[in-house]
């Protein structure tokens, strides 16, 4: 592979897009700069799974993206070509919980870094981690770049204030600023806030008899979720690009949370069934009748995005982008990667 000598800025690199991505870049010869928000317990955890923590060419600097002038210092002091703000309040349902940090940390943040780029150096490529959340209650089926937004929780208007930022820096000052509107990605480095990885982390204790039940909220809602080791790829392939723009990653399959649930506990060998409906509904074990799964409302959300599909199909025709890994794949992955951790006495 040609090594490049080119430097990046990565926010959010404790995050699992920017471990995935951070590794990326240092194996095509990056500097890279990756940044973490102060809190009582940092977690790097991701970073040293990925064995590159003590990468020579990482640097990890902390960075609170709600401020401005730190904004401008760390674009002045990293002297990046490509920016890549992953950094965020991420979870869609803190941010009903949240909503004014939401909109300081997922859209000012993104601003800041516009600012810092336009005032420092606006020669270098910004890339903005768009979210199919902005399609919320979908307009189009399947989701592509022009259907109309329509975000349905405090996390999805952020996000859609930051994209079109983004792209108005772009049509204003001429910045190569461009969107990569990701839907949902998933992998063993997943958050365990997140539905998929609290699926395969509480199958894998069900297994070990760490965890009686697990308990879930809305198991209706359709996902189109893909593996996050590939998605860090296409972010890449957006900043290559000869224009800035605005792209869809996505599988173009979607499945319920239902599924994935059925999808887990057959990867660790259990065929579950499910009676009843709504709140009452719960899964059990096909040949023993144990409870598995049950309903708690307290997992429900006050607006819900019940489906998502996106057609990826320009970032393959303009990107030669496309997925691969199917979510059978994906989710064995997981499961394994979660039996392996429990067994061994820790998961993060
Ligand atoms: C693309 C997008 O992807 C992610 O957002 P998300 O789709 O909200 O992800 P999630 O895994 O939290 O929920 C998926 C679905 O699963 C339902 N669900 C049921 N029961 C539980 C449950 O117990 N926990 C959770 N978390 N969800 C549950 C929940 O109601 C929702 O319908 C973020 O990365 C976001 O940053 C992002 O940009």
């Amino acid at each position: 592979m040609q090594k490049t000598t080119k430097k990046a800025l990565i926010t959010g690199i404790t995050g699992q897009d920017g471990a995935y991505l951070a590794q990326l870049l240092l194996e095509k010869g990056y500097e890279v700069t990756g940044t973490y928000r102060r809190t009582s317990s940092v977690n790097f955890w991701r970073i040293e799974e990925l064995g590159i923590q003590a990468h020579p060419n990482l640097r990890l600097v902390e960075y609170d993206l709600t401020d401005l002038s730190s904004s401008i210092r760390l674009i002045q002091s990293a002297e990046p070509d490509e920016v890549y703000n992953l950094a965020a309040q991420s979870f869609v349902g803190v941010s009903f919980e949240q909503p004014v940090a939401t909109a300081s940390i997922t859209g000012l943040g993104a601003v800041h870094l516009l600012e810092a780029i336009r005032i420092v150096n606006p020669k270098a490529r910004f890339y903005q981690a768009s979210t199919s959340e902005m399609f919320g209650k979908v307009q189009a089926i399947p989701q592509v770049e022009d259907t109309p937004f329509y975000p349905r929780s405090p996390y999805g208007v952020a996000k859609l204030y930051a994209h079109w930022m983004t792209v108005n820096y772009r049509e204003s000052y001429g910045i190569f600023g461009s969107s990569g509107i990701l839907f949902n990605h998933e992998s063993p480095l997943r958050g365990r806030e997140f539905v998929t990885r609290k699926i395969t982390d509480s199958v894998a204790k069900i297994v070990l008899n760490k965890l009686d039940v697990l308990e879930l909220g809305n198991l209706d809602a359709k996902r189109d979720w893909g593996y996050a080791k590939e998605y860090v790829e296409g972010m890449w392939r957006i900043l290559q690009a000869e224009q800035p723009d605005t792209f869809i990653l996505a599988t173009n399959r979607t499945e319920t949370v239902r599924d994935f649930v059925t999808m887990a506990f057959k990867g660790a060998g259990i065929d579950i069934e499910y009676t009843g409906k709504g709140e009452a509904e719960t899964g059990h074990c096909a040949r023993t009748g144990k409870l598995l799964v049950r309903i708690s409302p307290k997992f429900y959300r006050p607006a819900e995005v019940e489906l998502l599909i996106g057609d990826p199909g320009k970032a393959l025709r303009e990107l030669g982008w496309a997925p691969t890994t199917t979510l059978e794949q994906l989710c064995q992955m997981m499961v394994e990667a979660d039996m392996r951790r429990n067994e061994q006495g820790f998961s993060f």
